[in-house]
Order: C-alpha cells, then structure tokens, then sequence
C-alpha cells in the first residue's frame, strides 16, 4: 500500500472557554494521498475548520497524531515545525481578513519564499511566475488587497499559498465568499494548478456542490466525527450514512432516488452540545432509523466496501428501504466561538 501523505490519527480538539470544555473534534482519522483531494464536508460548526488548523499545526492538537512526511506534527515543537510549513499551506474562506492589508501583491506572494530562504535575486521571477500561474496580471503586483476584486484576492491567495511548492494545501472554503461564476473560475483554477503541480489538497466545505466535482474522495463530518468516507464518483449512487444522504438531499435541483421530506413535514431537531456530548451515535436525535443499539454504542467508522467506511449501525441497510432523515431547522446550541479560550 502507497504511504500516506498525511495521515491523521485519532485527533482530538478541545477548546477550554468560560463555559466548559468543549469537543470540536473528537477522535478523527482520516488520510490524504499525494496529489488526491479529499473533501471535508458538514455543516457550521461540527469543526471541519479545528481540523484543518490542527492538521496545519496553527493551534496545537489535544492528542492524536499527524504523520506528515514521516513526522508526526501534533509532536514536533515549533522549530522542528518551521522547514515543514513549506510544504503545508492554506487557503482562507475570506481572501481579504487573510491578506496583510498593509502590503502589496508583490510582496505578499515574495513574503513566504522570503521566509524559506529563496533568494531575493530569484523571488521576483518566481512572483511572476506566480501571478501567472494563477492568471493574476503582473500589472496589478503594486496593488494593495483591497484595491483588488474578490476573484483576485483569492487568486493572489492561492499564489501565496502556492509559493513555496507545497505538497499539501488546506482550502477552507476557499470559494464561499465569491459569486457562482468566480466560484467556478477558481475551482477551475485549482484543479489545473494540481494537475500541474501535483499538489494534494484537503478542501472544506458545508456544500457538497460545491466539491463533487474537484474531490476524488469525500469525507463527511458531523459533531466532530467523520461519519462516512467514499470516493466522490460514488456519492449519490452509494452514499450510506443517513447524514450523507441527509445532505444529498437538501442539494438544490438533484435527488439521490430516496424520498425527500416536504419542509412542512419535518420536525424541528436539537443538535447535541458539544460540551456534552450524548452517549451512542451522535446523529441519533435527527435520525429516523435509530435504535436501541445507536442510543447506546458509538459506531466505529469501519469498511462497508472497497474505498468506503461508514459509521452506522444501519449501514448494510439497503438505501432504498431507509426514509431520508429529518431537515434541520433549528440549532438549539450553535456553540458561538467564546471571546477567551484556549485548545487544550
Ligand atoms: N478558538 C475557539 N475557542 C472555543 N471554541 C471554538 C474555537 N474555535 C472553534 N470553536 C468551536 O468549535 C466548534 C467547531 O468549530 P469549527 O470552526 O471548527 O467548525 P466548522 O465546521 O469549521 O464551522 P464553520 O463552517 O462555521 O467554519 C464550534 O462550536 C465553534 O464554536
């Protein structure tokens, strides 16, 4: 079997905030192969974006391991991390908060090869190179960020991100911030940049539209779990876990073949707190085929056929006989990110 380029093992993420500990990622594995795109979906909050910061080593993780290259990051300090961050990039949901608004194009691309040790004779034609790479004109590198348009910031971010020759990116919600026509434009633009530099990314998103047609696999999230992991082309013929349908099914214009719920017709559901999180499966509360044994087991994420792991008691369950879950329509608990807290 081929290594990993990353592998995550059992990662954990709390956050200690003035109302208690509370758990944004709760035992996840999950790995990426070189030049794959793995897609990180689920709704607001079930800690999609905690993930990708741990795996990136911008706060440090509550246990767990990150195998990156053959080093585990969740355990290296902070200098043995620095030669890594070459090769570890990301890519923000707002192009604009993560731009240095005091700083030029031209200077922000150069910023991490400076970091890396590019010499200042080369960083300048590696720059344009870059612009061009990421169809940013050369004439716009003395613009500052706000003097550019959405489409262009994020282009000017993903030619940061790109600058050091990464091997893996975490795109988080790299398009949500842009119109549908640029949203299209720069997934175009990142699926050419990887078939040219082989980069693999992990990209999160709440929208599975938006990732169906870029990710080779995808793996859903719900209340700091991965619940299923399947290969992209077979989402909407093989998708298993009643949360991925759930989200098959509230995607504008497509049907997965079950049963769609009229809006009148499903109940408001609470979402568990993740400062206690109940026992048993944590999709219970929202899940028609619930029982006894999801009440009182946790489901491990195991293999229900080849590239597929789902975690379910009901898996094995024929699609066609299991009713499509209850909508969401309230969240009881939304867990707004408290002003002091700190991983732990
Ligand atoms: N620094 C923090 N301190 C305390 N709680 C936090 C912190 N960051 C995130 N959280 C909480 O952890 C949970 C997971 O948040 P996270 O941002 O990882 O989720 P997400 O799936 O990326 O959500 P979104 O799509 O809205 O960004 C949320 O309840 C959030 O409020």
């Amino acid at each position: 079997m081929i290594e990993p380029l990353l592998d995550i093992q059992a990662l954990q993420v709390r956050y200690r905030t003035p109302r208690g500990v509370l758990t944004a990622v709760d035992g996840v594995d999950l790995r990426v192969q070189a030049g794959e795109t793995v897609a990180l979906i689920g709704e607001s909050g079930c800690g999609k974006t905690s993930l990708g910061k741990a795996v990136l080593r911008l706060m440090a993780p509550t246990s767990g391991r990150i195998l990156f290259q053959g080093a585990d990051l969740a355990a290296l300090p902070p200098r043995r991390l620095k030669p890594l961050r070459r090769d570890l990039q990301m890519i923000f949901q707002d192009p604009l908060a993560a731009l240095d608004p005091r700083h030029a194009a031209l200077r922000i691309v150069q910023a991490p090869l400076a970091l890396h040790g590019t010499p200042r004779a080369q960083r300048a034609a590696r720059a344009q190179a870059l612009f061009e790479q990421v169809g940013l004109p050369w004439s716009l590198r003395e613009r500052l960020p706000h003097q550019l348009s959405g489409g262009q910031r994020q282009r000017l971010n993903i030619a940061r991100a790109l600058a050091t020759s990464p091997r893996l990116v975490v795109c988080d919600e790299p398009v949500s911030a842009l119109d549908v026509t640029l949203q299209t434009q720069v997934l175009a633009l990142l699926r050419t940049l990887q078939d040219t530099l082989g980069v693999a990314y992990l990209f999160i998103s709440h929208d599975i539209s938006v990732v169906e047609a870029l990710a080779d696999r995808i793996a859903v999230m719900y209340l700091g779990r991965i619940v299923e992991v399947l290969p992209a082309g077979q989402l909407w013929q093989a998708a298993a876990h009643p949360y991925t349908r759930l989200l098959l099914a509230s995607v504008p214009g497509r049907d997965p073949g079950a049963r769609r719920l009229p809006q009148q017709a499903a109940p408001a559901v609470e979402l568990p707190s993740l400062y206690a999180l109940p026992r048993g499966c944590r999709f219970q509360s929202r899940c028609p085929q619930a029982t006894e044994l999801c009440r009182r087991e946790d489901p491990a994420l195991s293999p229900l056929r080849p590239g597929q792991a789902v975690a379910c008691h009901h898996a094995a369950t024929p699609s066609a006989l299991r009713p499509l879950p209850v909508r969401i329509l309230t969240q009881a608990d939304p867990c707004p990110t408290p002003k002091l807290s700190i991983a732990v």
